[in-house]
Order: C-alpha cells, then structure tokens, then sequence
C-alpha cells in the first residue's frame, strides 16, 4: 500500500479506548507495531473517569460512615458528620485529575503509540475515519486490522416525559459536587444500588424505582434479598416490580409517575436502567455487519464474526459490546487474548481462547454481592443435576465476632454429576475477596471432594465456605 497525504498507513488501529483497548493499544505498541488508537473523548474509558472507580471511592466514603455509626455499637461514641468534599476532592484530583487524561496518552506515547482525538468510523475493511472535533477527517488503514472497543453508554428507557427532564446518568452522579436532598434512581442494577447507597449514607433520602421483582436481577435471589433489606436500613425505599410511567420537571423537582399511581418527588433523577451500546455510528454496515445490533458477535480469540458465522476480516471486538458481561475485567481479560492474536499475525500460533464459565463479578454495596459462573436457576436451565448449598454468614464465628454488618449469606451450586461447582455467591464485608477463592473452584473444577478435604482458618469469613459445602443437597 502506498501512503496517500490523507491516508495514514499503520499496523493497527484501536476504535475506543475502554480499559481493554488502552491495554492493547499500549501492548502492540510496546511489542514494536505503529499503532494508532482512536478515542473521542478520554483514553481509558468510562471505569476510571465516571464508573468503576470513582464509585468505589464514594463506596469507600459510605462504608466509612457506616462503620463509624457501628463503631458506636462495638467500641464507644463516635460523632461522625459526613462531608462530601473529600469524595469530590478525591475523585476529582485522585482519580481522574479532573477529568483529565494526560496521563493515559503520555503512557501511550511512551509506549510508542499513539493517539487519533476523534471519532472513528469504519469505511470498508481494516480502514477507518477519524472525525476530530473541528469536523476535520483523518484516514487510516491498517496492515494487521482494526480492534473494536467502543463500550457504551447509558441507556434512556422509553419513559413518557423522560427525554424532557434534566436527568443524572453515572457521568452526573460521580461528578457531583454536592449531595442532593432527595434522589430517585431508577433501576435496581450494580449502578443503581450502588449510588443508591452512597447518596443515602450521605443523607439523602433515595428511592429506588425498579421494574423487575427485585434488583441485581443477574444474581441469586438471597442475595437481592440480603441488599434490599441492607438498603433498606440505610433509609432508602425500594419499590419493585413498578412501572415508571411518566416523567416530569418543575422548579428544579423530578417527578416520577408510577404505575401504582404514586407520584415520586426528588431534587435529582439518578437514571441507571442499563446501558446503550456504542454501535450505532461505527461504520459497521461497511464490513458487513448490522449497525443495530446490541452486541457484536466474536469467537474465542475475540475475532468479529458475521451473521453467517464467518471471520470478519482483520477485525477484533472486545469489551462490554462482546455482550459477555460488562466489566472491566472482561475488557482487560479478552484485551490480552486479541493482542496474542494481533501478535501472532495469523502464524498458526495457538494463544489462550477465551472463556467465561468462572466469569465473576462483585458490587460494591455494603454487603457487597459477588458470584462467579451460574447462579442456582442459571445452573438448572442449563439442564445440571444441580445440588446446593448455603450458610448465613452472620453464623460463622467471624460473623458472631464481627457483630454490626456481617450479614450475609456463602452459597454454592454443584455440578453433583461432575462433581465440581458450577457456582457461588457471597454476599458479606469484603464478599468480593472472600469470593475470589470460589471463582478458582469453579475456574478449575477443583472436585467438591477436595474442597471439602482442606483447612479453613479460624475464624476467617471463609471458613464459611466449609459450612456452605457440608449443606450441598439436591
Ligand atoms: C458507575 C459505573 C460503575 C462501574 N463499576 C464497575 C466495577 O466496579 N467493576 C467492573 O468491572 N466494571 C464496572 N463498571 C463497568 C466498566 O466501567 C466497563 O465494563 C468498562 O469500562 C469496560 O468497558 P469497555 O472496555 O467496553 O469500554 P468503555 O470503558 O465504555 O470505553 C469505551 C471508549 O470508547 C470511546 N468510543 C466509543 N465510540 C468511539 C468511536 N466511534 N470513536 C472513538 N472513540 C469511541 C468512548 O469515548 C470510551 O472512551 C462500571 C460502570 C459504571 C458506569
Ligand atoms: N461493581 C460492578 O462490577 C459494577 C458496578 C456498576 C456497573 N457495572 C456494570 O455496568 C453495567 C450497567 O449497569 P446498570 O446498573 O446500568 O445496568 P443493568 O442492566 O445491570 O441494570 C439495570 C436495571 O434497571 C432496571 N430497569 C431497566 N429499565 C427500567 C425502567 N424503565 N424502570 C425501572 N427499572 C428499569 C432493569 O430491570 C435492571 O435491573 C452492569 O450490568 C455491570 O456489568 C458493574
């Protein structure tokens, strides 16, 4: 190929810069490749600028307060007076640098990268046009292909009024600079029950609207029950299995009609029902792919495929978009697997494939919920002899000590054919952690025999793992 004036000739180029496409672009560039990362707004995506990470300095601030008011219980007077200063000081000097990313490009140029600022759209096969700003275009064409990492944003559900009203996404929320006085968060997922409960430990009375019978849809049903009685504690109401039917602002108040018939009042709407895709303006119909779908379909090397079931060729897709969980440890996890791909150049070499069985996750509410692989229903609709089993945390002897907050729940579903977890969920403090141990059992197939036959030290969270695997039953 011969290098046009407006034609940028590279080995690769990276369409959006999510946590996974930052890591690869960096990778490719460091392994010696000339590559161009197209991003229209900050390298790195929504985790560390408006998702995963500013939440969880809020999470941190609220759990602060939390164990300041138990500390009252356990150990003697404590006057705590909440301030949201230092959550907006620390997320916005700490975490994002005010919303700053100088130093994800410089990383990206030290790496021997570098950055398109813009919009990029695909035209045909391994090429790509990047829109900046000022409406000028940039054409590059890539000789390894093009990887896809577009990630999304969050979705407006068809609500009446809705479009009309001065609503808060994510974005809003962890840009806050002050707590609002009443705030409805509609939808009861990991962002919803999340914020949910930071901006009531700040002393805002929230209200979770959510239109399923419950929140964390994706999780165990014990779990949900755990949170919402957890949230609940904190002051917040949790209507379910309601309808917003109509929206509507006033004098600086929402209000939300349900279809109960009760009108719910906030100073702020928090929307958090879910996210949209970021594929509707990429170009996709030129490679022969439906620019409407929610999800791009790729193998297990992260390769696109068509409807048809065939290659795209030289195109990668990784991230929330795969539809494989939407998660930064996905984007990062499928982001190494399609750079050993990009690397090995079609030489035959076999890289890792990936796989989402032991897939886990952790919300970060207090308890926090965290599970891997199926749930309990997960594991029956897949046709398992499915036994399980289950342990109160609050049981365990670190719960009895821990006292204030150690609600929670450590349950397992077995494969009782294979004899192996397919499975677990625990819900507790530092459930994420105490979880990680049971996404290695499921990850590996380590027999239930062989969990059962180690030492659990006392009295950790996670001896209650024992307890969980002495109840397995069909
Ligand atoms: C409030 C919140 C809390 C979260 N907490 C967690 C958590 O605790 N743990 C966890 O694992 N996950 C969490 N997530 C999810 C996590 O943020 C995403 O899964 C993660 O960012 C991975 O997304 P991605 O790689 O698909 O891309 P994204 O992070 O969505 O980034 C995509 C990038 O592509 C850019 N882009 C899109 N289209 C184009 C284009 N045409 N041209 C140029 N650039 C483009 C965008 O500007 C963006 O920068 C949270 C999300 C939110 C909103
Ligand atoms: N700790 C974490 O890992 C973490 C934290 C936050 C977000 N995330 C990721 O980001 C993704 C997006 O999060 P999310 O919470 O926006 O989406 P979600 O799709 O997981 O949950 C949205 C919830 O809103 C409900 N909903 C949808 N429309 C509604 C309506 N009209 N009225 C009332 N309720 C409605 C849905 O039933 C669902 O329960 C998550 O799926 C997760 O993968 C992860």
């Amino acid at each position: 190929m011969s290098e046009q004036p407006d034609v940028h000739e590279v080995d690769l180029i990276v369409v959006g810069t999510g946590p996974g496409g930052e890591a690869l672009a960096g990778g490719a560039a460091r392994a010696g490749l000339d590559v161009v990362a197209v991003e229209k707004h900050l390298v790195g995506g929504e985790c560390p600028y408006y998702g995963c990470i500013p939440s969880k300095m809020m999470l941190r601030a609220a759990d602060a307060l939390a164990e300041a008011h138990r500390a009252s219980e356990l150990a003697g007077d404590v006057v705590v007076t909440p301030s949201w200063a230092p959550v907006a000081r620390r997320i916005s000097e700490e975490a994002t640098a005010g919303w700053d990313d100088t130093a994800a490009v410089q990383r990206l140029e030290d790496a021997g990268g570098r950055l398109a600022r813009g919009a990029g759209r695909l035209d045909g096969l391994r090429r790509v046009v990047v829109t900046a700003d000022d409406g000028s275009t940039t054409t590059y064409v890539a000789r390894r292909g093009v990887v896809l990492n577009p990630g999304t944003r969050p979705a407006l559900p068809p609500v009446e009024g809705l479009a009309d009203v001065p609503v808060w996404t994510n974005r809003d929320a962890v840009r806050a600079t002050e707590v609002p006085g009443r705030l409805i968060v509609l939808g009861g997922g990991p962002i919803g029950v999340e914020l949910a409960q930071v901006f009531a430990r700040f002393g805002a009375q929230v209200t979770v609207v959510q239109h399923g019978d419950r929140i964390l849809a994706g999780d165990e049903p014990e779990a949900a029950a755990i949170l919402t009685d957890a949230l609940v504690a904190d002051g917040i109401r949790v209507l379910t299995g309601v309808e917003a039917e109509h929206a509507s602002y006033a004098d600086g108040q929402v209000t939300l009609r349900l279809d109960t018939g009760e009108e719910v009042r906030g100073d702020r709407l928090l929307v958090a029902a879910g996210r949209t895709p970021n594929l509707d303006d990429l170009g996709l119909e030129t490679v022969g792919l439906d620019p409407s779908a929610r999800v791009l379909d790729v193998d297990d090397r992260l390769r696109a495929l068509d409807a048809d079931g065939e290659e795209v060729d030289g195109l990668w897709v990784i991230g929330d978009v795969t539809g494989q969980g939407a998660f930064t440890h996905v984007s990062m996890y499928q982001s190494a697997i399609a750079l050993a791909d990009v690397l090995a150049d079609g030489t035959g070499e076999e890289g890792r494939r990936a796989r989402y069985d032991a897939l886990p996750h952790t919300t970060f509410t207090d308890p926090e919920v965290a599970a891997a692989g199926l749930t309990e229903a997960g594991a029956r609709d897949a046709g398992l002899r499915v036994r399980v089993g289950s342990t109160p945390l609050e049981q365990s002897s670190r719960g009895f000590t821990h006292g204030p907050g150690a609600t929670g729940i450590v349950k397992v579903v077995e494969d009782a054919d294979r004899g192996v977890l397919v499975g677990a969920t625990v819900v507790g403090p530092a459930g994420g952690e105490i979880q990680g141990f049971l996404t290695l059992a499921v990850h590996a197939a380590v027999p239930v025999a062989e969990l059962r036959g180690m030492i659990y030290a006392y009295p950790t969270f996670n001896r209650a793992i024992e307890s969980a695997l002495a109840d397995l039953h069909e």
